[in-house]
């Protein structure tokens, strides 16, 4: 297991709300006797600015020039040979974080914790929101249909993961062009309904199974609050009913926590921006007790 490096805040929609956050979580994290010394290499700074009209994708320009600094913070912190927690902020920040990561661990896997898979390519996208896009542009097989050329804020990205290093869980709300790619390449994904079906335990252990089997490959986890039910975390910005119970998110992250081989962790999606004072506190609370027990932290009293 990696020493725990840094909680970096990136702000790639909203301000001081997310740094309420990440301090609350790099205290927590420091303070939750995690036996780890955890470096907070404090907040990555965007230019948020009005940018072009939807051209395909919404914010190009500004995201595009965001997971760019995403990215190079990143590497260099997997670099430093830490386990890297990058805080958001919306899912888009995971073009950056992966693309960082892969650079400085190209055999890396990758575990995507979702209500959503956030696969839809700047052509099938409904919503033209780069944050249901990301994996789009890090996936080698898909790299023909992105339109490069139309989005130049892009130009610094070459896809960095093949279609089989991915394992998706928790997944409840698919796009058509979303539900399409993952059949084209029958790519490893258990729904909730394969929740219920076998259990949190055999779900973890057969995607770990699928993308890490010789349990020799650095893991990324991405994991999207909004996987686990509204009933704890209301405040994000895109919440689908029936979703993982707050035990099964824990379960999960003590699983990759036993793997020693968790490399990098997104926690993303957190919006203090919507939901009740109520939603916002157990978001929070949800997003610290998952983070501490991927870092550690044990549900034994
Ligand atoms: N697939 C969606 C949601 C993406 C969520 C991003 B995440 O996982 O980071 O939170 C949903 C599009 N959907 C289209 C039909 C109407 C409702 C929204 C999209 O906008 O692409
Ligand atoms: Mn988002
Ligand atoms: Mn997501
Ligand atoms: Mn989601």
């Amino acid at each position: 297991m990696k020493n725990i490096l840094g909680i970096s805040v990136l702000n790639v929609v909203s301000t001081v709300p997310q740094i309420i956050i990440s301090t609350t979580v790099s205290s927590t994290v420091t303070t939750a006797n995690t036996g780890h010394n955890v470096e907070d290499r404090g907040d990555l700074n965007f230019d948020v600015f009005k940018d072009d009209p939807r051209n395909y994708v919404l914010n190009p320009k500004a995201v595009g020039a965001a997971t760019k600094k995403v990215s190079k913070a990143v590497e260099q912190a997997v670099r430093d040979n830490k386990l890297t927690v990058t805080l958001g902020g919306d899912h888009s920040i995971s073009i950056g974080t992966i693309h960082g990561h892969a650079r400085a661990e190209p055999n890396l896997c990758l575990l995507w914790i979702d209500a959503h898979a956030d696969i839809n390519t700047p052509l099938t996208t409904p919503s033209g929101n780069i944050h249901g896009t990301p994996l789009s542009f890090l996936v080698n097989q898909l790299k023909d249909t992105i339109p490069w050329a139309a989005l130049p804020s892009f130009d610094w990205l070459q896809p960095c993961l093949n279609i089989t290093d991915i394992a998706f869980v928790g997944l409840r709300d698919l796009d058509p062009g979303e539900r399409y790619i993952l059949q084209k390449f029958n790519i490893t994904s258990f729904s909730i309904h394969e929740v219920d079906r076998f259990g949190i335990h055999e779900v973890i252990a057969r995607s770990l199974e699928a993308v890490n089997p010789k349990g020799d490959r650095p893991i990324h986890m991405s994991f999207d609050i909004d996987s686990v039910d509204p009933a704890a975390t209301g405040a994000t910005g895109t919440p689908v009913p029936g979703g993982l119970t707050f035990r099964e998110g824990m379960f999960i992250a003590e699983h990759v926590y036993r793997t020693g081989l968790l490399s990098a962790l997104d926690l993303v999606e957190v919006n203090p921006e919507v939901g009740s004072r109520q939603d916002k506190v157990n978001t929070v609370m949800t997003a610290v007790e998952v983070l501490t027990a991927c870092l550690g932290k044990k549900r034994e009293g």
